[in-house]
């Protein structure tokens, strides 16, 4: 067991309904949490995020540590994971970049990459405890102030995800810089894809080292390429990210934890992604039938998702509604079986926290085994 490893400190695991849901197993009910459910519609985030800059709260494991837990202590037994408050960007940055967070505009990169020549300005080697120890702190940290209420979850990014912001510099509607950087640079954008996917497997091992208990891997614009262009510049890396942390977590003599793909928009690919991606489990949006996936990919891995975000804004029939069917939908033969109820995308910054607490109440109610 390598020394380092933090598990054997930390309180027991009261509530392990989402580790059974990832394993594929049947559960009493399905268990929920939500993607940004530390984020803007909290009151309690606001109040920090309004003295404290967004990296600045990623980078300091106190306040990141309790932004982390204001979803848990609000919605108390009525959710069942936590996820570390960090960025999919603190990867870029770790290899290099200054990514700023611009308030009304988000995440941008002031000096994105704009030819291979700018690998130059990359760090040849990036040594992720050093970069990022500062996610690791606030994991193991996290990981004592829960107290084993729930377990706690670690991401990253997806290189192609990563690498579109790193081009982008930024959101972007068309892709147009980064789809350039495919189509004119193939191999030296494949280097680079490879080189970000080294970093995400290193962080990601270092995060289950730091106490993460599962793992998720935000595609989040796997819906802009066509399916050929994902084999060629996305798949290969998300294969590489898992392959390469389940023979380190072996090789450190460390369990493996649960590894969950969100490939956002791909969904023509469900059934190869369950077959070669090596995951655990897929994230599904909401532009998906369940139940249709769910006689795609069989038992080989379980899904987690997928209520339209927006339904939130919709009052508590609507979402009354939309829990019901999506459980009904979600369910093997009327039972939750390797479900994990979440959105199908992050929560928006309007949502009334009363709504959300009372789509954890619908999902308790409408994925129990006799509803
Ligand atoms: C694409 C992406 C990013 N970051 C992330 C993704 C993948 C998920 C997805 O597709 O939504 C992942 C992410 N970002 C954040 C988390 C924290 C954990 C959680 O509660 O889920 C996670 C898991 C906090 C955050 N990350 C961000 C916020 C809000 C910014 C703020 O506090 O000002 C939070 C709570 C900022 C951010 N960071 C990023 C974007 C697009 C934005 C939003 C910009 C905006 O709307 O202003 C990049």
């Amino acid at each position: 067991m390598s020394s380092d490893y933090k598990a054997l400190e930390f309180p027991p695991l009261k509530n392990d309904l989402i580790l059974r849901a990832a394993r594929g197993e049947s559960t009493e009910r399905a268990p929920v949490w939500v993607m940004r459910q530390a984020g803007r519609y909290l009151p309690e985030f606001r109040a920090i995020r309004a003295e404290q800059d967004f990296f600045k709260v990623c980078r300091t494991p106190s306040l990141a540590c309790e932004v982390t837990l204001q979803p848990i202590r609000r919605y108390t037994g009525l959710i069942d994971a936590s996820i570390i408050f960090s960025d999919i960007l603190v990867v870029p940055q770790a290899m290099g970049l200054v990514v700023e967070m611009v308030p009304g505009k988000g995440p941008t990169f002031p000096e994105p990459l704009k030819t291979p020549e700018d690998f130059s300005r990359l760090n040849e080697h990036v040594d992720v405890d050093k970069e990022l120890g500062y996610v690791c702190d606030a994991i193991t940290l996290t990981r004592k102030e829960l107290k084993g209420e729930v377990p706690l979850i670690g991401f990253c990014g997806a290189p192609w995800t990563l690498f579109a912001y790193m081009i982008e510099g930024g959101g972007s509607k068309f892709f147009t810089a980064s789809k350039t950087w495919l189509f004119k640079y193939p191999e030296e954008s494949k280097a680079l894809l490879e080189r970000t996917a080294h970093v995400c497997a290193d962080f990601l091992v270092a995060q289950v080292k730091a106490g993460a208990q599962l793992l998720q891997v935000f595609d989040s614009w796997a819906g802009e390429l066509s399916p050929s262009d994902y084999r060629i510049f996305s798949l290969p890396y998300c294969q590489l990210i898992a392959r390469k942390v389940r023979s380190a977590l072996d090789e450190l003599g460390i369990p493996q934890v649960p590894l969950i793909l969100f490939p956002k928009g791909a969904n023509w690919g469900h059934k190869e992604f369950a077959e070669t991606a090596g995951y655990d489990v897929l994230g599904l949006d909401w532009v998906n039938e369940p139940a249709a996936v769910r006689q795609v990919v069989g038992n080989k891995v379980a899904l987690q998702g997928n209520m339209d975000p927006n339904v939130l804004y919709g009052g508590r029939d609507a979402i009354e509604r939309a829990v019901e069917k999506m459980a009904k939908e979600f369910k093997t033969d009327g039972k939750p079986v390797g479900w994990i109820a979440n959105l199908g995308h992050g929560i928006t910054p309007g949502v009334d926290p009363d709504d959300l607490k009372w789509f954890f109440e619908c999902v308790h109610k409408y994925s129990a085994k006799s509803n």
